[in-house]
């Protein structure tokens, strides 16, 4: 039976130095940010997930977005190179956990850039996002990596937003969602669905046809549930004010069996 295992990585003492790019900077509340975390892993265990911490990576305020720094696909990690320097030094903790969790591992390579935000699996098609982050030689490399093993990579632009996943998630049954505004070209998805909150759009999945969804998107909510879907809604104020979403404070290693 395929495992459920997921890393995350605590919020550290920088974490309101976060970057911003596409919202305006308020401040973050760090004990607050701090229980929302807990909130957030105890969802994930509440769900059958078992959470490996990665070690803690203190001098960058963004560490506790773990999403960014590595790429799954089977037992592949592919380690970032994340587009803000200010990111780099995140990725070695990070290599260090999916090594000891077996994982075989590869690595983007400079001139590429690419974050893990946005990388979007939809079975073996991997939607990868070309925009602030994720340079044209990141996304060569994501296909020369991932393609050998029988992904099919394709690319798609993202302007609007600080990373794909910011942008568009999928429901367990492959279907896109998005908010409009901020989606490029949302005749890229084979199968699309509008959502009315920018929040809404980012799901991670929890097994069977359980989501794990932001607080902030009580309409998406209501409109998944009556789509037949369990929402498991957790408040993750703190890190939205920073560009986060319910996707890139984990990373969940589907491809391993243990
Ligand atoms: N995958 C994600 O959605 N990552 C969010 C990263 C937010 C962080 N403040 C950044 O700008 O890199």
């Amino acid at each position: 039976m395929p495992s459920k295992k997921a890393l995350v990585r605590r919020p550290g003492p920088r974490l309101a130095e976060g970057l911003v790019t596409h919202r305006e900077r308020e401040k973050v509340d760090a004990e607050l940010a701090a229980e929302q975390w807990e909130a957030y892993v105890a969802a994930l265990h509440g769900h059958g997930w078992e959470t490996f911490e990665v070690e803690p990576a203190d001098d960058c305020p963004d560490s506790v977005f773990v999403e960014d720094t590595v790429v799954m696909y089977r037992n592949v990690a592919l380690i970032t190179r994340p587009g803000a320097e200010s990111r780099r030094e995140e990725t070695a903790g990070v290599e260090e956990a999916v090594a000891a969790l077996g994982c075989s591992v590869n690595w983007i390579w400079e001139p590429g850039t690419l974050d893990g935000g946005d990388v979007l699996k939809v079975g073996d098609t991997i939607y990868v996002g070309r925009g602030g982050r994720t340079n044209a030689a990141g996304v060569q490399q994501l296909r020369a990596v991932l393609e050998p093993l029988g992904a099919r990579v394709v690319a798609v632009p993202v302007s609007r937003v600080l990373h794909l996943k910011s942008a568009v998630t999928a429901l367990p049954d492959g279907t896109v969602i998005g908010h409009i505004p901020h989606v490029d070209r949302p005749a890229l998805f084979p199968r699309f669905l509008a959502v009315p909150e920018e929040p809404g759009a980012h799901v991670v999945l929890l097994g069977g046809s359980t989501l794990l969804m932001s607080a902030s998107a009580p309409k998406t909510a209501e409109l998944l549930t009556d789509l037949g879907f369990e929402v498991v809604p957790v408040d993750i104020s703190e890190f939205e004010k920073l560009e986060g979403c319910v996707t890139c404070l984990s990373v969940r290693l589907r491809g391993l069996y243990a």
